[in-house]
């Protein structure tokens, strides 16, 4: 099933505040924002260069792993969705 990016948003908030064991959002927000950061750094020179050198295919992939960070640092700073909308 296809999950979207409000979808995923919900179920990382829920892993924020649970903490369960296992988790590797838990673990990356453990790590603090500069860590989260420079994943998110890395994910974007990955979309960057699958996008000119891999194809689309592997672009979304990369893609997905970028959203995937933004969110994990929007956690990391207690934004919540509607803070970042408010500036689209
Ligand atoms: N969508 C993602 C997602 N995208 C990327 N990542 C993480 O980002 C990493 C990608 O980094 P790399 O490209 O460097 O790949 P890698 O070499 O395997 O990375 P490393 O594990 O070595 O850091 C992956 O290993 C994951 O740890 C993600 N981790 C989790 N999710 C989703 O988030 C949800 C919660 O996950 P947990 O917190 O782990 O339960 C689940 O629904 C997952 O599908």
């Amino acid at each position: 099933m296809v999950k979207t990016f409000e979808e995923l948003w919900t179920e990382l908030a829920e892993k924020a505040r649970t903490r369960p064991e296992g988790s590797g959002t838990v673990r990356e927000l453990d790590a603090g924002v500069h860590a989260i950061g420079k994943k998110l750094v890395e994910e974007a020179a990955e979309s960057w260069m699958a996008a000119e050198h891999e194809g689309k295919e592997r672009a979304a992939e990369e893609i997905s792993q970028l959203l995937y960070h933004v969110q994990v640092l929007m956690l990391g700073l207690g934004l919540e969705l509607d803070d970042v909308y408010t500036h689209l």
